[in-house]
């Protein structure tokens, strides 16, 4: 189809993703293959971290979203550390799994700066989702085809999703990864993140059921 004939091809926008590297990973964790990607509609790079043979069906998956502050700071405001380090573990127990690290996923994809400052107006009584609000960004913007994308490339079928969060399940499922299960990643809550686990449980239905010992549901 061409211009001319009143159709645009809209097949040569890029998509997918290309596996550039491939290198082995020796963690305090395992030894994993971490792979990394570039996402060919965004330009992102993108790294995954395999550990075992994951083609097929039921091997453990993750999908990290990047947390700076989490992750390499160790903040106690959310429980992003403990979850990748519980994940990393837990795939390395098994013998086998993934972990897909979304970067572009910073701040639930608002970006590092926008999570800063939502989190001084959450020092400031609003919680997540209305903090997010009241910078005139999304409560969630994350998109998880690249996730997809990269468990494709690495022949992985079906699942057993590290989430409490139902909309990478579902993400999932559209984007033709099935999932068996899904794994519950529960950190026991601190007085500092409290807060914040609780405002997932009542305003992002993820699945936290080990609160419900520490505050009813409101
Ligand atoms: N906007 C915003 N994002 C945050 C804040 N604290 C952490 N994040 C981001 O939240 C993301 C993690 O999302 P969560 O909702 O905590 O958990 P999840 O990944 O959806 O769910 P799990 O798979 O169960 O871990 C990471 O990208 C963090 O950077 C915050 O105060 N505001
Ligand atoms: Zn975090």
């Amino acid at each position: 189809m061409t211009e001319s004939d009143g159709v645009f091809d809209v097949g040569t926008q890029p998509s997918g993703v290309e596996r550039v590297v491939n290198v082995r990973l020796s963690t305090r964790y395992g030894e994993f293959l971490a792979i990394g990607y570039r996402d060919l509609a965004r330009g992102d790079e993108q790294i995954a971290l395999v550990h075992g043979d994951v083609t097929g069906e039921e091997a453990l998956a993750r999908l990290h979203s990047e947390c700076l502050t989490g992750d390499a700071f160790g903040s106690r405001h959310c429980e992003c550390g403990d979850q990748l380090s519980a994940a990393l573990k837990a795939i390395a127990a098994e013998g086998r799994g993934v972990l897909v690290y979304l970067r572009g996923h910073e701040g639930r994809g608002i970006g590092l700066l926008a999570k800063l400052q939502a989190m001084r107006l959450q020092a400031e009584g609003l919680d997540t989702v209305e903090a997010n609000l009241a910078l005139g960004l999304p409560a969630d913007a994350r998109d998880y085809q690249v996730a997809a994308e990269v468990l494709h490339d690495l022949r992985v079928r079906s699942v057993r999703l590290l989430s409490n969060n139902p909309r990478k399940r579902e993400a999932l499922l559209r984007h033709g990864v099935g999932v068996s299960e899904q794994v519950p990643l529960l950190m026991p809550p601190r007085q500092e993140n409290l807060a914040y686990l609780l405002t997932k449980r009542d305003r992002m239905d993820h699945c936290l059921p080990h609160l419900d010992a520490v505050v009813q549901r409101t």
